[in-house]
């Protein structure tokens, strides 16, 4: 394993820290059973606009996989690196999801593949799905597939498929494919199903469906639709979401820039997923503004941290609504 990076002390005055510069594009965030902040970013590589063909075949392939480690396991207050993995296996991580088990459940968007890899560094994949730098749609086949949900009742797994696909499927936890299916309502295809949470306590999952700048929510077991949640406050783009069984069930969202144009300030959101009203909106603790909000993730104290993939750094988010009615 590479030599342990620490977050430099401006960083934590920051609020949000960036490994003193060991981080690269911050892809993912998830967390561990003992809510440690796990971090699946990009060492050197970068997705630039030459980095694949109108057919989506990846054109850096002869750069090798990423070097670093890509896995990193930290403190979620001192962002000190507790474990670090993930070296040369990925070429563009895109998002990350831990099982019950503590295995970590990711996807390449170069690659076209997810993996579910074990937390003990070993570097062998406990399962693999895709085929190694081939896009397509099939049932072996993803298109720049963008993140993984977990069931952890059954332990079945939600795959965002993707960039250049529009659709989720959902496998066993060994990787048997059991179902896919499109978007909900009037069947408006979705565009860019960018990230996913479950939801234990309904059982569903929810899609931030990207270009579209909403969220909708399935029945995890069939698929079946069950709502949409879409704000004039997002501007046309969510790029991630994370869930809080508290309060009845609290939805956090990101919005984003977009080439397509974008009519909102970049910010995170709080949601309540029963009425669906915006309890809090919220940037980073102690920074200007997010620059792209790549994912986000929510402990059980209620402290929301942000991926940014544009600023290659983890911001530290407060968001009010979340203090459990205890407290207040
Ligand atoms: O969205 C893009 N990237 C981010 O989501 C990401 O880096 O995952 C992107 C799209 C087209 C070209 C270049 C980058």
């Amino acid at each position: 394993a590479s030599a342990p990076v620490e977050a430099d002390d401006d960083d934590e005055e920051e609020g949000g820290f960036s490994l003193c510069g060991g981080l690269g594009q911050v892809s993912g965030l998830a967390l561990d059973s003992s809510d440690n902040l796990v971090i699946f970013h990009r060492g050197d590589h970068r997705w630039g606009v030459n980095s694949f063909d109108n057919n989506a075949k990846y054109q850096q392939q002869l750069l090798g996989p990423i070097q670093q480690s890509t896995i990193l396991v930290v403190g979620p207050t001192k962002g000190n690196v507790l474990k670090a993995s993930g070296r040369n296996m990925f070429y563009l991580p895109h998002g990350i999801t831990t099982d019950e088990e503590n295995n970590y459940w990711v996807t390449d968007v170069a690659l076209h593949q997810v993996f579910k890899l074990s937390s003990d560094g070993r570097s062998q994949p406990l399962v693999v799905l895709g085929e190694a730098f081939e896009p397509g749609s099939d049932k072996e086949h993803f298109c720049q597939p963008t993140d993984v949900a977990v069931d952890s009742v059954t332990g079945n797994i939600y795959v965002s498929d993707g960039y250049c696909n529009a659709r989720i499927l959902k496998f066993s936890p060994e990787g048997k494919y059991l179902s896919h299916w499109g978007a909900g309502v009037r069947r408006i295809p979705f565009r860019i199903p960018h990230s996913l949470v479950f939801l234990p306590d309904k059982r569903e999952l929810c899609v931030a469906d990207r270009e579209n700048g909403r969220i909708q929510c399935f029945v995890g077991e069939s698929g079946e639709y069950v709502k949409e949640i879409k704000k004039p406050e997002f501007g046309g783009e969510v790029f991630a979401i994370s869930y809080s069984p508290v309060q009845g069930g609290v939805i956090y969202a990101v919005n984003g820039e977009s080439a397509f144009g974008h009519s909102a300030p970049v910010k995170g959101f709080v949601i309540n997923y029963s009425t669906k009203e915006i309890l809090d909106a919220f940037g980073p603790e102690n920074k200007q503004r997010f620059g792209m909000p790549h994912d986000i993730v929510v402990t059980e104290d209620g402290h929301v941290f942000v991926g940014d993939a544009a600023s290659d750094s983890i911001e530290v988010a407060v968001a009010q609504a979340h203090i459990p009615v205890a407290t207040l």
